[in-house]
């Protein structure tokens, strides 16, 4: 009987669902017991992942549905924009799929992200289930409920927040995980250090070496801690109202580094790590943390293979990509700063100071 652990998500409204985190959901029956009854399931996964885990994702739910369809989408952040969307539509409507069908997002942020879209708009809103197969994934965009698919102009353009019944994720499904993609996880999770919880820091820097080495225990508890802090914040704040915002640090420079190159040049968590990097730099020459905690973070995110140095788009082609910033007001762009090691808060920055950490950086 595999071991999992549950982290419990409450939203207002009096709702609330399930992260279930451990080694085996996918071959474990309690991990997909009470899930919305329907006719009909639709996998919608890609074709990496489609081949590594749809037969057996199918099988567990054809002994709920009585009908399970599969969409296999190309793969890459490139793809998620209109016409994966559209793919998803296509099929729903073609197979004449009803408003109870459930959408089950079996594979990264990015299927995620588009699987939750897809259901939030089909037929104004369906149920559907995250199926997380990256560390990213699971310690992030799984759960939370921001759903979107990117615009050649900004990141996450056109999106919805609508929220997954139940997110399981499975961490057998990380031993296929390329290299690359779990030091990119590892990014947001080293994240919630800095803006939540210093004690976490000191476990990811004691730890790091076991979590590249893939650790399982090490791996679930970076996992669960994830998602434990992610579900209080988006509890107290689904919307991004304010304090969800803390959420999104190194993503204002993570976002510009991702549209700036072409969606896919870099992966979103290596984006994150540099933009983390800047932003840490941002808040200490703002007088907001000492220079150590910059260092600290930097030595953490070299230490986990993550990239430092952002790409050399120069600094107006940076505030262009920046000021279409979800977070940006009347012009002004706004980012997410640390205020001490374990908080952060949204900050106005002029533009002067921008310019002047993306050229200390070798942004310029
Ligand atoms: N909604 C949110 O709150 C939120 C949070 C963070 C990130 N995101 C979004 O998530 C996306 C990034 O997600 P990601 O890092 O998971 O990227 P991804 O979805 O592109 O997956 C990374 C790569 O790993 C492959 N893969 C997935 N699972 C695998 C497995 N088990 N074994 C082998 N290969 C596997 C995928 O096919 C892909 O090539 C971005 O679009 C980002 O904007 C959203
Ligand atoms: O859940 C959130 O809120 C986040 O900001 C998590 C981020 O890691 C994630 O990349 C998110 O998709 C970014 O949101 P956006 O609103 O800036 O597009
Ligand atoms: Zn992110």
């Amino acid at each position: 009987m595999p071991v999992s652990d549950t982290v419990h998500i409450q939203l207002p409204g009096d709702r609330r669902y399930e992260i279930r985190i451990g080694a085996g959901l996918l071959d474990s029956s309690d991990a997909w017991h009470g899930l919305p009854r329907a006719a009909a399931a639709v996998i919608v996964s890609n074709e990496t992942v489609a081949p590594l885990y749809a037969g057996r994702l199918r099988e567990r739910l054809q002994q709920v549905y009585g009908r399970v369809d599969l969409v296999v989408l190309p793969d890459g952040e490139q793809h998620k924009g209109w016409e994966s969307l559209n793919r998803i539509c296509d099929h729903l409507l073609g197979a004449a799929m009803d408003r109870k069908t459930v959408l089950f997002a079996l594979g990264g942020g990015v299927i995620g992200d588009m699987t939750g879209f897809a259901a939030a708009i089909y037929m104004r809103g369906v149920p559907f289930v995250q199926v997380p197969t990256t560390l990213l994934a699971q310690v992030d965009s799984s759960v939370g409920g921001k759903t979107a698919i990117n615009h050649p102009l900004g990141k996450n353009m056109l999106g919805a927040f609508y929220q997954p019944e139940r997110v399981i994720a499975d961490l057998d499904t990380l031993d296929t995980l390329p290299d690359r993609e779990l030091r990119a996880g590892l990014a947001e999770v080293i994240k919630y250090g800095p803006i939540a919880d210093a004690l976490f820091l000191d476990w990811i820097d004691a730890n790091l070496d076991a979590l590249l080495a893939r650790d399982k225990g090490v791996l679930a508890h970076a996992v669960r801690r994830s998602c434990e802090i992610k579900a209080l914040v988006v509890g107290q704040d689904e919307r991004e109202q304010g304090l969800r915002a803390i959420l999104n640090f190194g993503h204002t420079f993570g976002h510009a580094i991702e549209a700036g190159l072409g969606y896919g040049a870099w992966l979103h968590g290596e984006a994150v790590a540099c933009g983390m990097v800047l932003a840490a730099d941002l808040s200490h020459r703002l007088g907001l943390v000492p220079a150590d905690a910059v260092l600290r973070l930097r030595a953490l995110i070299e230490r986990a293979g993550l990239p430092l140095r952002p790409p050399q788009l120069g600094v107006d082609r940076y505030l262009q990509l920046m000021r279409v910033d979800k977070k940006a007001e009347a012009g002004a762009i706004r980012f997410v700063l640390l205020e001490a090691v374990g908080r952060a808060g949204l900050h106005a920055v002029p533009d002067a100071v921008i310019a002047e950490v993306l050229q200390a950086h070798g942004a310029a």
